[in-house]
Formats: C-alpha cells, sequence, structure tokens
C-alpha cells in the first residue's frame, strides 16, 4: 500500500473540507492525520470526507467522516456535496449513491454545477437523536441558557438528520448572539449523550431562514449542510415555514443560500455548491501532505 493518497482542499459554502481518496486500501485515515492535518494553516479543516471502496451493492463508494478533533461524524452535507463534485470531475458521472454510517445517500450533480443530496429521513424520536431525557414531543424541548427568568436561548428543536441537532429559535440576527461562548456549552451539555450541533436560526418569511452553526467537533464553521436541512426541517415541522426554504447561512463567505426540501415521502434534499482550492497527496496515518503543482479544477477542461 502506498504511503500517500491524494486529496483534495475544498468547500462548501465556506465549511472547510478535505476530499481524501482512501479508494484500493483497506486501512482509515487516523484521527492523528486529521489533527495533524487541521494543525497545519494551510490544510485546517472543518471535515474530512475519506472515500473508500463501496460495501454494498449499487452503492458508488463508503464515505467516512471526520470532524478536525479527530472525532468521527455520521454526516456533513457541504462535505457530501463536495465528495459529489469530485467524482464527477475524476469520471463525468452525474448521479451518485453513497453510503455512510449513517445510510445511504442519493446526489446528483445538476445543470447549473449546483449539487442535490437527498439527506435522508429526519429522526425525531428522542432516544434515538438521542437526548438524555424522555421528550414526547422533540419539536421544544425544555432547555435553556442564561438567567433562568431571562434565557438568551431557550426551547430548541431536537432531531438528527444521521447527526444530532438542537435548532434554537432567535428573533434577531444570529450574528448579534455570543455563539463561541454559548456553543461549547450547549454542544456539551448533559441533555445530548452525543453531543451535538447547534444552530441559532431566525425565520426572515415564510420560506427563508437565516442561520448559524457551532458545530460538535469543530465549533465555529462557515456553514454546516446537516444543520442547514435540521432547521428546514425544524421550521417546517414547528409551522415557521413550508417544506421548501432556502437557507442564509449568515456565515458563508460567498452568501449563496442553501435550499432544503422535506419532501412528501419525508426525504429532506439539500441543494447547492462546492467548491474545489486545490489539491495534493497526504499520508492518511500521519497526516504528512504535499501540494501538488497542478493549478487548474479536476475535470475543468471538459466542462
Ligand atoms: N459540516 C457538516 C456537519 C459535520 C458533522 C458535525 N460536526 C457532527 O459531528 O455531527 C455539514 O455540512 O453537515
Amino acid at each position: 500500500m502506498s504511503a500517500t493518497v491524494e486529496f483534495a482542499k475544498m468547500n462548501g459554502l465556506g465549511n472547510k473540507i478535505l476530499v481524501v481518496d482512501m479508494r484500493g486500501r483497506t486501512d482509515k485515515v487516523t484521527p492523528q492525520a486529521a489533527i495533524a492535518l487541521n494543525a497545519d494553516a494551510a490544510t485546517a479543516f472543518d471535515q474530512i470526507m475519506a472515500i473508500h471502496d463501496p460495501k454494498a451493492e449499487g452503492t458508488d463508494a463508503w464515505i467516512d467522516i471526520l470532524n478536525c478533533d479527530g472525532t468521527k461524524a455520521q454526516a456533513c452535507g457541504n462535505g457530501t456535496r463536495c465528495v459529489v463534485q469530485a467524482l464527477s470531475a475524476e469520471t463525468g458521472q452525474k448521479v451518485f449513491t453513497l453510503q455512510t454510517v449513517a445510510g445511504i445517500l442519493n446526489a446528483a450533480e445538476l445543470a447549473d454545477g449546483t449539487i442535490s443530496v437527498d439527506m435522508g429521513r429526519p429522526v425525531f424520536e428522542w432516544d434515538k437523536i438521542p437526548l438524555a431525557e424522555e421528550f414526547f414531543d422533540t419539536s421544544r424541548i425544555e432547555l435553556q441558557i442564561g438567567p433562568i427568568d431571562n434565557p438568551v436561548l431557550h426551547s430548541p428543536s431536537a432531531m438528527s438528520i444521521g447527526n444530532p441537532h438542537a435548532i434554537f429559535w432567535v428573533d434577531r440576527d444570529p450574528m448579534s448572539f455570543d455563539l463561541e461562548r454559548f456553543g461549547p456549552l450547549l454542544e456539551n451539555h448533559p441533555m445530548f449523550p452525543e453531543k451535538a450541533n447547534i444552530t441559532l436560526a431566525q425565520v426572515t418569511s415564510d420560506a427563508s431562514l437565516r442561520t448559524r452553526t457551532w458545530e460538535r467537533g469543530a465549533g465555529l464553521t462557515l456553514a454546516c449542510g446537516s444543520a442547514a436541512c435540521a432547521a428546514g426541517v425544524s421550521a417546517a415541522r414547528t409551522g415557521r415555514t413550508g417544506r421548501k426554504v432556502t437557507i442564509d447561512v449568515a456565515t458563508a463567505p460567498s452568501r449563496q443560500p442553501l435550499t432544503i426540501e422535506w419532501r412528501e415521502d419525508d426525504h429532506v434534499v439539500m441543494t447547492g455548491p462546492a467548491e474545489w482550492e486545490w489539491s495534493g497527496t497526504v499520508d492518511p496515518v500521519t497526516g504528512a501532505w504535499q501540494r501538488d503543482e497542478a493549478v487548474e479544477a479536476p475535470g475543468a477542461e471538459a466542462k
């Protein structure tokens, strides 16, 4: 087995993603490699999406997801769009069936270059999100932060879209909250036995939201696709919006919206962009890496 594999530095709305090609190998990107890559400013990332050979018939690849602290994640919406763009640039294929620990994801690169991912069905049962306490209705759970008689954030909607999310509804710009302070407290709150991704969501119309996320295992990121899915579903579930919304991710540099549709068949479909930045090679055991000389995006000449 070669000591190094190819990888691409990409982003989904600013969410920093390393797509690592582990096909043809039996080993995995180690947590140590993830931590080393994240410690280097040039390769600092939010998630690694490691592409492995498919495990099930009818699927194109198995995807292993690591947060920048070396922990595993079950879902990553922005990273999945990056994987689709990378595979599409390599093969010309437009439609993919990917598998993660959370299940099968059907995805496609659309004619306008955006990527649509069916993120599966939302999970609302308290013990499957999971929450530490039984709640019959997880669309508004008892949890608050700040003074007991005047909480800063309270009564989030909880759900899983493969990974656990808590959506706190706010009535002003999410950027005006000190999420850097509250994020770690809420991510690690005893209510969430597997921790949680924490999102502030402001309803801006009956078909749009503005969000900002503190990610489990990664902290403040510029965007979080699965959180956008959770916010869109939770908004519809609580009657705040319809089932199709655009999400203005407050910290995304391009300010391109994500579209989230909670279809009538219960599947959640996320559509948005992905961007290649540069490619290189990396040792998946140590994280030692080197950047390629090539400057053009893979597959660029074919477009
Ligand atoms: N950035 C991701 C979510 C990443 C996973 C998360 N930090 C977790 O541990 O659940 C996205 O775009 O969905």
